[in-house]
């Protein structure tokens, strides 16, 4: 049964909490430090990394078990205890407020599943297989990073730039549409793989809309 719709959640700036501190906590935090979210953690203890973390001020640590109100004024949260019935009380508290909720524990349980990522720069893979098999997604997340390397977070970023600029300078959509599909079909990747690749300067970028405009 698909149950799941992938989206991309903008969660910068947001709080998230995590319920627990250990090795899956952990995990979860990795993923919601990346994309910058206000990250607090209520546990009683917390793993090495998550207590330097907390030390150079990037999370907030509440340390003690978890309370039945503790959730308020949270948009996502993360129940990573041990203990099923924590979590379940987490995930109650949560569903009454309409907050977003993870079951470390329970995939049933949960309205939200994390996938495995595929990272380079503004590229973003996510793996799920639905909770049915955790280690697979992660086999198949290391087989997506041999097959898209480092050179995709250039190739990306110089997509973006390109896109900015051609958004900027021109206002029919058609026109915006076929120069950006004419992007895409040039040598760009296999440049920065040879390491040949070059940023274009502002004058370059004008010159090559300006050119290429005029044909499409
Ligand atoms: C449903 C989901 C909910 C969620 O956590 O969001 C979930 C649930 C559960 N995982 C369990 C176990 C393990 N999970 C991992 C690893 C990962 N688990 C992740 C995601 C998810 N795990 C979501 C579904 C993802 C999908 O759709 O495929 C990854 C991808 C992402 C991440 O965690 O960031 C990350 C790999 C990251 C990477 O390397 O890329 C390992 C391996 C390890 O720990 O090293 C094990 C031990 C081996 C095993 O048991 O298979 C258990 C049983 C717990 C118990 O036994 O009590 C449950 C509970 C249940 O099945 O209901
Ligand atoms: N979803 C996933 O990706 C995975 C989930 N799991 C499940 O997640 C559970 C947690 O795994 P680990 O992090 O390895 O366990 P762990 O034992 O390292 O960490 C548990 C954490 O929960 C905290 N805790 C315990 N009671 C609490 C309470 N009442 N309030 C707040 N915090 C409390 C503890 O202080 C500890 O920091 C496992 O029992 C397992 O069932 C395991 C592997 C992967």
């Amino acid at each position: 049964m698909e149950r799941y719709t992938p989206i991309f959640v903008d969660i910068s700036g947001k709080s998230c909490y995590v319920v627990g501190g250990g090795r899956v906590a952990e995990r979860k935090i990795k993923g919601l430090l990346h994309a910058e979210a206000q990250i607090k953690v209520i546990s009683p203890e917390v793993t090495p990394t998550l207590q330097q973390l907390h030390h150079d001020s990037r999370i907030q640590w509440l340390a003690r078990s978890y309370r039945n109100g503790d959730l308020r004024g949270a948009f996502l949260v993360y129940a990573a205890t041990d203990h099923s019935e924590v979590n379940t009380a987490v995930v109650q508290e949560a569903e009454d407020a309409g907050i977003l909720v993870n079951d470390a524990i329970s995939s049933e349980q949960s309205n939200f599943i994390t996938p495995s990522v595929v990272r380079r720069g503004r590229l973003s893979i996510a793996i799920s297989t639905a909770g049915a098999g955790p280690v697979a997604a992660a086999e198949i997340r290391a087989t997506l990073e041999q097959q898209f390397g480092d050179e995709y977070e250039t190739y990306i970023e110089f997509l973006y730039q390109m896109r900015m600029e051609v958004k900027a300078r021109i206002s029919s959509p058609g026109v915006r549409g076929k120069l950006l599909r004419r992007l895409t079909e040039m040598n760009v990747l296999e440049d920065i793989r040879t390491g040949q690749f070059e940023w274009w300067t502002e004058e370059q970028i004008g010159d090559w809309i300006s050119h290429n405009q005029e044909d499409v």
